[in-house]
């Protein structure tokens, strides 16, 4: 099954899965790379139309978001860019959150941000509110570099929702967006790896509840 453009666990000859956790965080490096190089390689004409698409499926799933506080992302690396979306849920009611990293191996901090509002530069350059309240946010909406069958979320490798879920008072309905191209057969989930509630992709498709 090893064909062109797949990355075997090594390890096994048939590319099987192996238990090895060094096996499997090395695979994830090359998921990792292959996915975000596959989404980077999409026109920005493809991305835009994806994302209407997920944009859409999120309005379905997530219904009225009066009253209810949305996290979503500043995006880069080629993510889907919800900015759009975003005002929409502000006209409907609701409001927006942009994670914050406050230091490596740290939960995400959520703050407050609207359209408009001012941003900064934090850790790694990444722009954030430059003073919305922090909240905890009643959806959290992760990108992906990759996803499962089973709702688990393959980031950038930092394990900052992770973190930031396991921290959390409140237990936020969890929504993973990508793009459909990232989905994976398992992504080999470490026993912290949290699933999400939905995967939102641009095929409307079974990971829709
Ligand atoms: N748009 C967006 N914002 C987000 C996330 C995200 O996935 N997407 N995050 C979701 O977690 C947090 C940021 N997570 C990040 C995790 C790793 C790297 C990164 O560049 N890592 C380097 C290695 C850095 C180092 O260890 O020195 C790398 O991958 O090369 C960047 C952001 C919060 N904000
Ligand atoms: N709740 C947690 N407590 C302690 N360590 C954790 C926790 N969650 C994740 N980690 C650690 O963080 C590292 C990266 O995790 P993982 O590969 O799952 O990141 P990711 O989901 O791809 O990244 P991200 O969530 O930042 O987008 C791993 O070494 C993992 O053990």
């Amino acid at each position: 099954m090893a064909g062109k453009g797949t990355n075997p666990i090594p390890g096994r000859p048939d590319g099987a899965p192996s238990e090895l956790s060094q096996d499997i965080s090395q695979w994830r490096v090359g998921e990792r790379k292959r996915l975000i190089g596959l989404r980077l390689a999409m026109s920005a004409d493809e991305r835009a139309s994806k994302t209407r698409a997920i944009a859409a499926g999120l309005d379905r799933l997530i219904g009225s978001p009066q009253g209810r506080i949305v996290s979503l992302y500043w995006p880069f690396r080629g993510e889907p860019d919800l900015r759009e979306w975003s005002t929409k849920i502000i006209e409907a009611g609701g409001q927006i959150a942009l994670p914050v990293v406050i230091a490596k191996a740290q939960p995400l901090e959520f703050r407050l941000w609207a359209p408009g509002e001012p941003l900064e530069r934090g850790v790694w350059n990444i722009l954030v509110p430059s003073s919305g309240r922090v909240v905890e946010p009643d959806v959290v909406v992760a990108p992906v570099v990759g996803f499962d069958a089973a709702n688990y979320r393959l980031g950038y490798g930092g394990g900052f929702y992770d973190r930031t879920l396991a921290a959390m008072t409140k237990r936020p309905f969890k929504v993973g967006v990508g793009y459909a191209g990232a989905r994976l057969a398992t992504i080999h989930p470490h026993a912290q790896d949290i699933a999400m509630d939905a995967i939102v992709t641009d095929e409307r498709g079974s990971h829709e509840h």
